[in-house]
């Protein structure tokens, strides 16, 4: 099952070996992080980086294995944006000369680079952007402006102290004419001594939500006053500028400016599935420990993880994230596909990826972020301890609903894909994730056949369930978006149920690719069958928490629900004798997890214990503060002190 999940015995012999480097450094302890104070957090934060790096040029490391090496030492910082967005825009967005240029800079990390496209006014509209890069024909130079408070760079990470460049996306404006929004290579700081170069305000934008994990990076804010960058600076793959002030566009579409969110919208639902298995790793051995009740002639009580509402809990989730780890696995694949075809200029491919990454990364930040907190509250009042690992690792990874693309405006971009194939249905077949539109008259027509609870341990009907639900709210918001006589604002007033159709369709694909891999890919019988429980789980809990969409469009009949439901308690049941493997099974190392809950012996009530000494209140018995605000209170005697 460690196979099956790392993809490969390769892929897992790699992930297993950087885990095991991380973890017994004593460079990389983190267990004390909470206890930091900002700048001395930061500046942990900025040593362990420097010594990663170090690691990756001593030991040679590969790049699949320096990816492995970074995440496993789990605290976000500058070499994410430069790793994952600084480097990917240039290869996507550079012409040959600019990567010739830059890239190698960027590979040996002698410049560090951060990706500068929010600005306190704008994050989704990215055509709402106000800062300016005005071409001077004077100097061959672009004049780089923040015209307005609210077009203040605000977030891009690693900026605000670290990075010496930036992606920074502007207006390109020639001769008084707006020509869209473009991306420029612009020098932040002197390499010489860090300072920020002239005509430019760079800081911190200020502490964010939880306090060890998401404030290791400085998010910045950036100012430019009239700050001049020689015109090849502007990354002009897609369009060009010329000496003469010439604006041309090369036959490469306007969207491949986008190209950047693409790929790191793939790596995002890559990586849910290490969050979301991470928590139900952890809730899952607490609930073996754990005992409340049921105790029968003074024997031992009974574990939580046997409370039927328990199991209906955590189960899903641990289904889940095998269904995350399988579709981010598919996804990989067709962005790898759609890269390839990119380099050679054929572009068909892209609309049809655009909506899978933003749907799915919607989809799976969203479950991911709910999941972690679930599992929280599955670990009653311990989960509240920062020693569960559990409120960190959500305050670390709920803001992936926001960045990378709101998910509900993610959600709205799937809703205009699927839109535009139904009404190209006539004469253009669809393909790929949305091939199922076009069967729309029998997934319209025909109604489910399942008539026992066994009826629903069949992939066939699972998938036609999940097409018929997609297709039938797709084609029923397309059909009330036809009577309205302007489309856009019909797409205004639709947006409800289209995000909901937008996610029926992200679910189909989880679902369906969760099917395939166990169609195709899994070596080992007893692997498949246990995996095949799972994706029941997964696919009829889905389909139990949404029945409403199931009934409402007639493909299922209340009784069918309930059988499904009455499947799914059966199934649980399935689930608990391996349920220990299966998270096993994600090869976390009790350094990774950092929780005294989910630790791999089971030991929690002892070391719940030895963690708390550790608090810095504990390091005497009267602290600070006592004797000035607590003493006092304690010795006045006022005769109306009862109030
Ligand atoms: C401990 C456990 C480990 C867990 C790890 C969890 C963390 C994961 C770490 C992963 C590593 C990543 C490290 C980075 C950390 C994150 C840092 C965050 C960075 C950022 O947030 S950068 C800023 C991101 N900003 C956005 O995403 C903005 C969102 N807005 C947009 O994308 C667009 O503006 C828009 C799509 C919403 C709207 O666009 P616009 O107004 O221009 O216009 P249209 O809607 O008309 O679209 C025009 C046509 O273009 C198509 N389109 C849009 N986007 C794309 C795209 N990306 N690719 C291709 N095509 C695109 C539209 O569909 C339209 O097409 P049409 O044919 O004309 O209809
Ligand atoms: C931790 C973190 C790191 C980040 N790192 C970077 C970085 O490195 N570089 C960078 O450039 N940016 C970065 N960002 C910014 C991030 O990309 C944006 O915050 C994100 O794109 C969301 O945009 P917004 O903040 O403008 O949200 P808004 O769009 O203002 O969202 C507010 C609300 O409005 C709704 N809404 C917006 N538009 C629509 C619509 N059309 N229809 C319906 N509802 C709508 C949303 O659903 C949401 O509920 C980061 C953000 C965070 C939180």
């Amino acid at each position: 099952m460690k196979v099956a999940w790392a993809g490969s015995r390769e892929a897992f012999q790699v992930s297993d070996r950087m885990a095991k480097l991380v973890a017994n450094d004593p460079v990389f302890e983190k267990f004390s992080k909470p206890m930091l104070g900002r700048k001395e957090l930061f500046k942990n934060t900025l040593r362990k980086a420097a010594y990663a790096w170090k690691l990756i040029n001593d030991l040679r490391l590969t790049e699949e294995e320096a990816k492995w090496l970074r995440h496993y030492i789990d605290e976000p910082n500058y070499t994410d944006l430069h790793w994952e967005m600084f480097v990917p825009a240039i290869e996507g967005q550079g012409t040959k000369e600019q990567k010739k240029k830059w890239l190698p800079l960027a590979q040996t990390m002698q410049i560090i680079g951060t990706y500068a496209q929010t600005e306190l006014g704008h994050g989704s509209n990215v055509q709402g952007l106000e800062t300016t890069a005005t071409f001077d024909r004077q100097t061959d130079e672009f004049v780089m402006h923040s015209p307005t408070l609210t077009s203040s760079k605000w977030w891009p990470g690693g900026m605000a102290k670290v990075a010496t460049h930036a992606i920074v996306y502007a207006r390109l404006i020639i001769d008084g004419l707006f020509h869209g929004v473009h991306g420029f290579i612009v020098q932040l700081r002197s390499l010489e001594d860090h300072s920020p170069l002239p005509g430019l305000t760079l800081g911190d934008i200020g502490m964010k939500f939880g306090h060890g994990t998401y404030n290791t990076m400085d998010n910045g804010v950036l100012r430019f006053d009239h700050v001049r960058i020689p015109r090849n600076q502007m990354l002009m793959r897609v369009s060009q500028v010329t000496k003469e002030g010439k604006y041309a566009q090369s036959d490469v579409p306007r969207q491949l400016l986008y190209g950047t969110m693409v790929s790191v919208r793939q790596t995002i639902v890559a990586d849910a599935s290490k969050a979301l298995s991470r928590a139900v790793c952890i809730a899952t051995r607490y609930s073996v420990v754990r005992r409340q009740f049921g105790s029968r002639n003074g024997g031992p009580e009974t574990q939580v993880i046997d409370y039927k509402t328990q199991q209906s809990r955590l189960f899903p989730l641990l289904a889940s994230a095998y269904a995350f780890r399988f579709v981010g696995e598919w996804l990989k694949s067709l962005y790898i596909d759609v890269k390839q075809r990119l380099e050679a200029n054929d572009f068909s491919t892209l609309p049809e990826t655009h909506a899978c990454t933003a749907g799915l990364k919607a989809l799976t930040t969203a479950a991911t972020a709910d999941g972690i907190e679930e599992c929280r509250k599955l670990c009653g009042g311990h989960g509240y301890l920062i020693s569960s690992g559990l409120p960190e690792l959500f305050a670390f990874y709920v803001p992936a609903c926001s960045y990378e693309g709101e998910n509900v405006v993610m959600m709205l971009q799937v809703a205009r894909f699927l839109v535009k194939t139904v009404s190209n249905l006539g004469y253009k077949q669809p393909v790929g994730t949305a091939a199922y539109l076009g069967r729309v008259t029998p997934l319209l027509q025909n109604n489910c056949a399942v008539q026992t609870a066994e009826d629903w341990l069949n992939p066939d009907a699972i998938l036609e369930a999940f097409e018929a639900r997609a297709a039938r709210m797709v084609i029923g918001c397309g059909e009330r978006l036809a009577m309205f006589e302007n489309p856009e604002e019909g797409f205004a007033e639709l947006s409800i149920d289209l995000v909901e159709a937008s996610l029926a369709h992200c679910q189909l694909i989880t679902v369906s690719v969760f099917i395939q891999k166990l169609n195709h890919e899994i070596p080992g019988n007893g692997v498949k069958r246990s995996l095949e429980v799972l994706c029941y789980v997964y696919a009829l809990f889905l389909l139990h928490k949404h029945q409403g969409d199931f009934l409402a469009t007639g493909y299922l009949t209340p009784k069918q629900a309930s059988l499904a439901n009455e499947q799914l308690r059966t199934l649980y049941s399935k689930v608990r004798p391996n349920a220990i493997a299966f998270v096993d099974s994600f090869n976390h190392m009790d350094h990774y997890l950092c929780s005294v809950l989910g630790r791999y012996d089971g030991n929690v009530y002892p070391k719940l214990y030895e963690a708390a000494w550790k608090d810095p209140l504990n390091d005497s018995d009267i602290v600070d503060g006592i004797q000035q605000y607590v003493q006092p209170i304690l010795k006045q005697k006022l005769h109306y002190a009862k109030l």
